[in-house]
C-alpha cells in the first residue's frame, strides 16, 4: 500500500483553521501571497496619500510640530443656508459681539441641525489674517476638548472668503465686558471671581498638559467666556500653537530681558507718564512732547494751561470710542504690520507715541486717505518724519540757548491742540456717515447704522461723547486687551488693505498689549512658550481681584502715578507688605487671605525670566490648597530703565 501522508491539523489559533479540504487549502495559500502583498501596497500608497493632503491642509502651528493633541469628535459641517436660518439672517439684533476678524451672532439650530443655542462666528471677508486666525482656530477646535475649553461644534464653508465657525452659546459673553464694564453685578461677589480665575487656570493647565503642549498666546480677559453659571471657557485660539518639542522654556537673566525684549507694559507705562505730563517725581509735565500740529512758531502766541486739566481723566468718560473716532491714520497699517512681526524693545512705547502723535496731526480730509495708495501713504510719512525731526533738533537748539520757557509752552500749546483736536473730530465723525458706508459692503449687515447698533454699547458711548481731555481714557482703550468691539468697527472695514486705520490693538501675531508676556516681544518665535500663558494669566489674576484693567489712567494725578500699571503697583505693594491694597474695594464678602494669595501667585507668574514662573499646573495647586502658598519672588526691583529718548533725556534734565 502506498503510504499516505495525512494532512496535518490546523492550528487551533490559525485564523484559517477550519474543516476546508487540503485542495482548498492549497488554492487559499497559492492566492492568498500576491493578494496580501497588493492590499498591503494599496494600504501603504492610501497612507502615505492621506498624510500627504492632510499636512497640506494644515496650519502653519499646526506644522510646527510632527505630532498632534488628541483627537476629539470630528466637527459638523453646517449648511450656510442652516446658519443663516438660525441667526435669522445675522440679524444686527442677535449679535453677540465683534472680534478682530468677525461678528459673533447668537443662534438657534433648527431640529434638522442638533437643535439648541449656538454661537456664530462669521470671518469677515477679504482678510488674510483673519483667514490664517480662522483656520488656526479651527485646527484647535478639532483637538480639544475640556470643560474649560469653549467648544466648537462645527463650521461652515460656504465661499474661501466666508468661514464660519459654530460654537457652544456662553450666555454671559466675555469676562471683559462682565468684570471691567461692571456688567454683571454677580462679579462683584468675590467668591465668584475667584472660581472664575480658577476655573481659568484649569483650562490653561489642560492646554499645557496636552501633548504636545498647546499654547495659547492671547489670554486676556475678553478672551474668557461665561456661560449663564458664571463658569469660565477659554476661548480664542486664532493665536494658538503647538509648541515644538525642540522648544525648552529658557533661561533669561535680567539683563537679558532689559536688553532683548525690554517690558511693553513698562514702555507704555512711561508713554502714559509722557502723555498725561504725570512724572515720577514730578506732577507737573514732562520735558518732551509728541510731535505739534504745525510749527513750534506758532506756539508762542498760546498761553499756558493748567497741568491738572491734562491729568484728570474721568475714569468712564468715553471710554474707548474717542480712540475710535480719531485713530483714522494711514501709519496704524504699519504699526499692525511691526507688531505682526517684531514688537522689539522700545517698539511698544514707540507705536504708542506714533499714535499719541498722530492724535495730534492734521486731519486729512477722508477722501484723501481713501484715494491715497501705499506709496503715496510712504512719501507723506517720510515728509512727516523728516519735518518732525526738525522740529526735534530745532528744540535742542533752543535748550543750548536757555529757552526752556519756549519749549514748555510748546509742550502746553500741544495738550490744549491735542484736546481741541479730539473735539473736533468727534463732531466730524457724523460727517463721515456716509463715506463709511462705502466699506460697509458685506452681507452680514446691510448699512453702517445697522452695524453700529449692533455694536450697541459702544455705539451709545461713542454717541453720549468723548471729553476732549480724555487722553488718558483713549489710552486706557487702547490698553484695553483691545479685543473690544470698540475698534474693530473700523478694523472690519480695513485689515489688510491701504486704507488701514485706526489703531489696531489686539492680536498681533504675538498677543496683546499688557497681556503679553516680555519673551514675545522679541523676534525669537521660539522664546514663546507655556510660560508666557504663565505671565498673561498673571495679569489676567490681578486684573480680576483689582477690578482693574493693567493700564488704567484715572483720576487725580497722584492716583495715576501710583496705580497707572497695575503690575508695578502690585510689585510695589508686595515691598511695602500692603497687598491688601489692590483689592476691588467694590467686592462684597471677600476673603482677604484668599485674595492676597491671588496676588501672590499673580506676582510668581508675572516674573520677567520664564523659566521662574510656575508651572499652571503649580499655579492652580497653589490657588486650590493644594500646594502651600508661594513665597513672594525676590523679583521687585524698580523698572530697568529703557532707552527711550523722552525718559533718558527727562532724567538727564533733573
Ligand atoms: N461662544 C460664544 N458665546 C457667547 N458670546 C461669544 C461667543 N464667542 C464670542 N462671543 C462674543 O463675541 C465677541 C467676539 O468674539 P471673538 O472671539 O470673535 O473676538 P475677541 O476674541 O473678543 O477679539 P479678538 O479676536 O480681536 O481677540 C466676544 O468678546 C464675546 O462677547
Amino acid at each position: 500500500m502506498p503510504s499516505r501522508t495525512l494532512p496535518s491539523p490546523a492550528p487551533v489559533n490559525s485564523p484559517f483553521s477550519s474543516s476546508v479540504t487540503p485542495h482548498h487549502e492549497t488554492t487559499t495559500t497559492r492566492i492568498f501571497p500576491p493578494l496580501a502583498a497588493v492590499g498591503f501596497s494599496l494600504f501603504i500608497t492610501l497612507s502615505i496619500c492621506f498624510c500627504k493632503f492632510n499636512r497640506k491642509r494644515r496650519s502653519p502651528a499646526a506644522v510646527a510640530s510632527s505630532s498632534t493633541p488628541p483627537q476629539k469628535q470630528p466637527l459638523h459641517e453646517f449648511s450656510y443656508s442652516s446658519l443663516r436660518k438660525a441667526t435669522a439672517s445675522f440679524s444686527p439684533e442677535n449679535r453677540l459681539g465683534q472680534g478682530g476678524f468677525g461678528s459673533v451672532f447668537r443662534g438657534t439650530l433648527s431640529p434638522s441641525s442638533g437643535g439648541g443655542n449656538v454661537a456664530v462666528k462669521v470671518m469677515d471677508s477679504g482678510s488674510l489674517q483673519g483667514e490664517r486666525e480662522f483656520q488656526n482656530e479651527l485646527f484647535f477646535a478639532g483637538k480639544l476638548d475640556s470643560p474649560h475649553v469653549v467648544s466648537v461644534i462645527g463650521f461652515s464653508r460656504r465661499r474661501r472668503s466666508r468661514l464660519i465657525l459654530v460654537y457652544e452659546l456662553m450666555d454671559i459673553g466675555n469676562l471683559q465686558d462682565a468684570l471691567l464694564h461692571r456688567r454683571s453685578p454677580e462679579l462683584m461677589i468675590w467668591n465668584r471671581r475667584f472660581l472664575v480665575a480658577i476655573d481659568i487656570a484649569k483650562g490653561i493647565e489642560h492646554l499645557h498638559s496636552l501633548n504636545p503642549c498647546v499654547i495659547h498666546g492671547d489670554l486676556k480677559p475678553s478672551n474668557v467666556l461665561l456661560d449663564r453659571f458664571f463658569s469660565a471657557k477659554i476661548s480664542d485660539f486664532g493665536l494658538a500653537r503647538l509648541k515644538s518639542e525642540h522648544v525648552e522654556v529658557k533661561v533669561v537673566s535680567e539683563s537679558d530681558v532689559v536688553e532683548d525684549y525690554g517690558s511693553v507694559v513698562e514702555e507704555v507705562e512711561s508713554v502714559v507718564t509722557n502723555t498725561t505730563g504725570c512724572d515720577e517725581s514730578n506732577f507737573g509735565f514732562t520735558d518732551q512732547s509728541p510731535v505739534p500740529l504745525s510749527s513750534p512758531e506758532m506756539v508762542e502766541q498760546v498761553p499756558m494751561t493748567s497741568p491738572e486739566t491734562v491729568v484728570s481723566v474721568s475714569p468712564e468718560m468715553g471710554e474707548k470710542g474717542s480712540v475710535l473716532e480719531v485713530g483714522n491714520v494711514v501709519r496704524s497699517k504699519d504699526w499692525w504690520w511691526k507688531q505682526e512681526g517684531n514688537v522689539g524693545r522700545g517698539k511698544g512705547k514707540e507705536y504708542v507715541m506714533q499714535w499719541i502723535g498722530s492724535e495730534v496731526k492734521e486731519e486729512r480730509q477722508s477722501s484723501d486717505w481713501i484715494a491715497e495708495t501705499a506709496e503715496g501713504g510712504k512719501k507723506v510719512e517720510k515728509k512727516k518724519s523728516s519735518k518732525r525731526l526738525e522740529w526735534w533738533l530745532s528744540l535742542d537748539e533752543e535748550k543750548e540757548k536757555g529757552k526752556k520757557k519756549k519749549r514748555r509752552m510748546v509742550r502746553e500749546w500741544w495738550k490744549d491742540e491735542y484736546r481741541k483736536e479730539l473735539a473736533k473730530r468727534m463732531k466730524k465723525k457724523k460727517k463721515k456717515k456716509t463715506l463709511e458706508s462705502e466699506f460697509y459692503s458685506d452681507d452680514v449687515s446691510g448699512s453702517v447704522d445697522q452695524r453700529r447698533h449692533g455694536d450697541g454699547e459702544v455705539y451709545r458711548k461713542k454717541r453720549r461723547g468723548v471729553s476732549s481731555n480724555s487722553i488718558g481714557s483713549s489710552i486706557d482703550w487702547w490698553l484695553d486687551g483691545l479685543s473690544g468691539e470698540q475698534w474693530r468697527a473700523r478694523r472690519r472695514n480695513s485689515q489688510d488693505s491701504v486704507k488701514s486705520c485706526g489703531v489696531s490693538s489686539t492680536p498681533s501675531m504675538r498677543g496683546t498689549m499688557c497681556y503679553v508676556a516680555p519673551e514675545c516681544c522679541g523676534n525669537n518665535i521660539d522664546d514663546v512658550s507655556e510660560k508666557s500663558d504663565v505671565y498673561s494669566y498673571g495679569v489676567l489674576l490681578l486684573v480680576l481681584v483689582s477690578g482693574r484693567r493693567p493700564l488704567e489712567v484715572t483720576g487725580p494725578a497722584s492716583e495715576i502715578m501710583l496705580r497707572a500699571n497695575l503690575m508695578s503697583w502690585a510689585r510695589k505693594l508686595a515691598r511695602r507688605g500692603r497687598l491688601g491694597d489692590l483689592v476691588d474695594e467694590k467686592l462684597q464678602l471677600l476673603d482677604q487671605e484668599q485674595a492676597v494669595l491671588c496676588i501672590k501667585v499673580a506676582l510668581q507668574c508675572l516674573q520677567k525670566s520664564p523659566v521662574s514662573r510656575p508651572s499652571m499646573k503649580d499655579v492652580l495647586e497653589m490657588l486650590t490648597g493644594a500646594i502651600s502658598p508661594p513665597d513672594l519672588p525676590t523679583e521687585f526691583s524698580p523698572s530697568p530703565q529703557t532707552r527711550f529718548p523722552f525718559k533718558a533725556r527727562r532724567k538727564q534734565n533733573r
